[in-house]
């Protein structure tokens, strides 16, 4: 087999942890290789390190034969190494082209530029109008710009970071078209993902990461999910068990919530109605864009809507406010987890008082009471098995995955009367995700009320009683989610969500 990449040796410490132990592997051209791992098993460390992000302090790599050390990402874009992020970085102001052109090393003038974006996008099936505002743009096209912009230099190993969390189905399906087109034509492509079935159906080879270090090489689609769930996790998984929900009183009821979209490029809400009950967990599926900011936002009291718009346990809380809300037991947890559910260079433990203080008690004479801060952390990392050296590591130093599991466990010892959660395990791994998803079973068990927001259908349908669709900022007649099937599902999402629809942009439905 021919190599295009290797890695020998390579090792990276941060304080308290070894976030790449030893790390040995290697890609072919043409090849599409995962790299499975828990949170936190070092795979973004990893992949930082190859595109010249992170100096490990052990061991070396090869492209092509040659040494390779990168010195920034620049320098790994020149060698022929591209990057998409689970994060975008785009301008929602500036065109697609505009865009494209400022993470290029040596931009061509913007109509040569243009032309390049069409072609590029005609050639490899991701269709992208280079003249369109980013801002406009569904989640699917944005992630089209970022890899359009990486084919542009025509890389020859491209690194995508969980590139479906924020797909509809059909967007994957286009994904993984190109990403198969691209392999053909020789390009290697390392690949991160939870997604372990997409894993099994795309990729020819997997290393997994576990604690760092390298713990198997395996062909996936010879893996069950099961055994490459193992192989991650060294222990066999267990799946939530959801009991037969009986919703007794109505504790939240929506009516008829109106509100106008909470950015310039946000979604109107428009005559939303729902209730959920002690006991029961109401899902909300749709595509994100579709008001599920609005949503929260109005729940949660950053946005204030018709006093009676909103009701907890038959009080109108339309116009309550947030700090005001939390007090009545209405918890809500975003869905962005650095800067709006946690401040990136504050510790756990202040962290952990920035929404518990109320509830939990964490203040006296209007200073906080820093012991019992650190406690609270402390239960939530013990509780939500929050890989972390400890309650004073900034949230910043947490892995994605597990920085999901301390917001989300913050909300859920706290003891809500209601819990509202958008995307409660995004970018957590399997056996973190069924452990959530556990806990918020759990936390209806003993009574409170619970909203899932989440784009991940499967998630929704393992927890929730209840189903409705958001679409365009209207909410479709919540349904019993026993017996629902995909097609079903797909038809209350507003028909299919197929090109065209992306392409007209949830916004705008
Ligand atoms: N800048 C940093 N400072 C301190 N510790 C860090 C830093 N970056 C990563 N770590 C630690 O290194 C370990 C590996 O993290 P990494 O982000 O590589 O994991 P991951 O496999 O990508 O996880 P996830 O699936 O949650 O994204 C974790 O324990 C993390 O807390």
């Amino acid at each position: 087999m021919t190599t295009l990449f290797t890695a020998d040796g390579l090792t990276k410490a941060y304080p308290g942890v070894v976030a790449n132990d030893d790390v040995s592997f290697s890609v072919a051209p043409g090849e599409i290789h995962a790299l499975l791992g828990e949170n936190g098993a070092g795979k973004s460390t990893l992949v930082k390190t190859i595109f010249g992000l992170v100096k490990p302090d052990r061991g070396a790599m090869t492209l092509h034969g040659a040494p390779f050390a990168p010195a920034d990402p620049s320098a790994a874009r020149r060698a022929g190494v591209a990057m998409v992020f689970q994060h975008f970085s785009l301008f929602d102001a500036l065109s697609v082209a505009e865009n494209v052109g400022l993470g290029m090393e040596n931009p061509p003038p913007l109509g040569r530029l243009a032309r390049r974006i069409t072609e590029v996008s005609q050639e490899y099936g991701l269709p992208l109008d280079p003249s369109r505002r980013v801002g406009d743009l569904s989640a699917g096209e944005r992630q089209r710009v970022e890899i359009v912009r990486c084919l542009l230099q025509d890389p020859k190993l491209l690194i995508m970071d969980e590139p479906t969390s924020v797909l509809t189905p059909q967007e994957v399906e286009i994904l993984f078209r190109t990403l198969n087109q691209l392999a053909d034509e020789g390009t290697a492509i390392l690949y991160i993902s939870h997604k372990l079935g997409e894993i099994r159906a795309l990729c020819e080879r997997a290393t997994i990461l576990r604690r760092g270090a390298v713990v198997a090489t395996c062909r996936p689609s010879e893996t069950s999910s099961a055994e490459l769930a193992e192989l991650m996790v060294g222990s066999a998984l267990s799946r939530p068990e959801r009991p037969a929900e009986t919703a007794g009183d109505t504790i939240l009821e929506v009516r008829g919530l109106t509100l106008p979209p909470a950015s310039a490029f946000g979604t109107r809400l428009q005559d939303v109605s729902f209730t959920v009950g002690e006991g029961e967990i109401l899902g909300l599926g749709g595509v994100a864009g579709n008001g599920q900011d609005e949503l929260l936002a109005a729940l949660s009291g950053e946005m204030s809507s018709a006093a009676d718009a909103i009701r907890l346990e038959g009080a109108g809380i339309g116009r309550t406010g947030p700090r005001e809300r939390r007090a009545l037991g209405l918890l809500t947890g975003p869905e962005e987890r650095l800067g709006h559910a946690a401040a990136p260079d504050m510790s756990l433990t202040e962290n952990a008082a920035l929404t518990g203080w109320q509830r939990e008690e964490l203040t006296r004479n209007g200073l906080i009471r820093w012991g019992r801060a650190r406690d609270f952390a402390e239960r939530i990392i013990a509780e939500f098995d929050v890989r972390t050296p400890g309650p004073d590591a900034a949230a910043r130093a947490l892995s994605g995955g597990n920085l999901q599991k301390f917001v989300i466990g913050r909300e859920i010892l706290q003891r809500p009367r209601v819990l509202v959660v958008n995307q409660p395990t995004w970018g957590v791994d399997a056996a973190a995700a069924a452990a959530i998803r556990q806990a918020l079973l759990d936390l209806a068990r003993e009574g409170s009320a619970v909203v899932v927001i989440s784009q991940d259908l499967d998630e929704i349908l393992e927890v929730a009683g209840r189903f409705a669709a958001l679409n365009g900022g209207r909410l479709s007649e919540p349904v019993p989610a026993d017996g629902l099937t995909m097609e079903r599902i797909g038809l209350m999402l507003g028909g299919a969500h197929d090109m065209e629809a992306a392409h007209a942009g949830p916004h705008h439905a």
